[in-house]
């Protein structure tokens, strides 16, 4: 398949040090008014893996993805983002974010958006062709943005977000909403990516999708109650899936 890291694939991993995580989160606090929406958070994401962030809604997702692309301020803790700390200028092309909201001109056609945020973020046009291939919009590579189902959007977007090369791949509920053949053949794509040595940071408040994903990150109220692969997670809550553990963890937190 078509490979979306380069000869410098692993230039983030080597600087960040042998022992280091793609993503480093101490003690993150970040407080909007008098409340605090996360909560002192320490975690880890590791290198080339898909990481589920899981928890309902309101528990702190999305907040947590803008501290990691960036473009969230926290009140205290330290992110650190392969190897860097979160935000820092040269992990614009490194860090991919696809958030709720499609990220896409109506009025153009795919190839145009990929057009113009390929000049954005100055890379070759020819890479255009190998990521609709990749996320598999070929067929609507001419077509308006506006036209485009729910599936087909989401794609595009994503393919926005690799325009970069990304090695890190920051997903905000990319399959809400996505009939489950569409959500099958994204999960697929994500997968690929993985296999490339992309990290990526998937949030979802879909239960069935944690098993889709290497490893697990639960998240409510603004804080991790668990971390780990789906099978550590329901070994420790004695639990026959991730839905119960979920459910068993959070009961056992005051
Ligand atoms: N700018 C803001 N000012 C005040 N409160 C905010 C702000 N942004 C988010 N919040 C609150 O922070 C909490 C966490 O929101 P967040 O969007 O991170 O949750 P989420 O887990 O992504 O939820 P969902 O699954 O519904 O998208 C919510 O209670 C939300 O109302």
């Amino acid at each position: 398949m078509n490979t979306v890291t380069n000869s410098a694939a692993d230039e983030f991993k080597d600087s960040a040090g042998p022992s280091a995580d793609a993503i480093e989160i101490d003690e993150l606090t970040v407080r909007f008014g008098s409340r605090d929406i996360l909560r002192s958070i320490t975690a880890r994401v590791a290198f080339g893996r898909i990481t589920g962030l899981l928890g309902p809604s309101g528990a702190g997702k999305t907040t947590l993805m803008r501290v990691i692309v960036g473009v969230q301020r926290f009140t205290a803790g330290g992110v650190r983002v392969l190897g860097r700390p979160a935000g820092a200028p040269e992990l614009r092309h490194a860090v991919g974010y696809v958030t709720q909201a499609p990220s896409v001109y109506a009025d153009l056609t795919v190839t145009e958006n990929l057009r113009y945020f390929a000049r954005l973020v100055d890379v070759d046009q020819t890479r255009i062709d190998d990521i609709l291939t990749l996320v598999d919009l070929r067929t609507q590579a001419h077509q308006l943005a506006g036209t485009l189902s729910g599936g087909q959007l989401s794609r595009a977007s994503l393919a926005i977000a690799l325009l970069g090369r990304p090695k890190l791949l920051v997903l905000d509920e990319p399959t809400v909403g996505l009939d489950p053949l569409l959500r099958r053949s994204l999960w697929r794509t994500f997968h690929d990516l993985a296999a490339d040595g992309v990290t990526l940071l998937v949030s979802t408040h879909v239960m069935d999708e944690a098993d889709r994903c290497d490893d697990l990150m639960l998240l409510r109220d603004g804080q991790v109650l668990a971390a780990g692969t789906g099978v550590e997670l329901r070994e420790r809550a004695h639990a026959a899936t991730i839905e119960d553990a979920f459910l068993t963890l959070a009961g056992a937190t005051p």
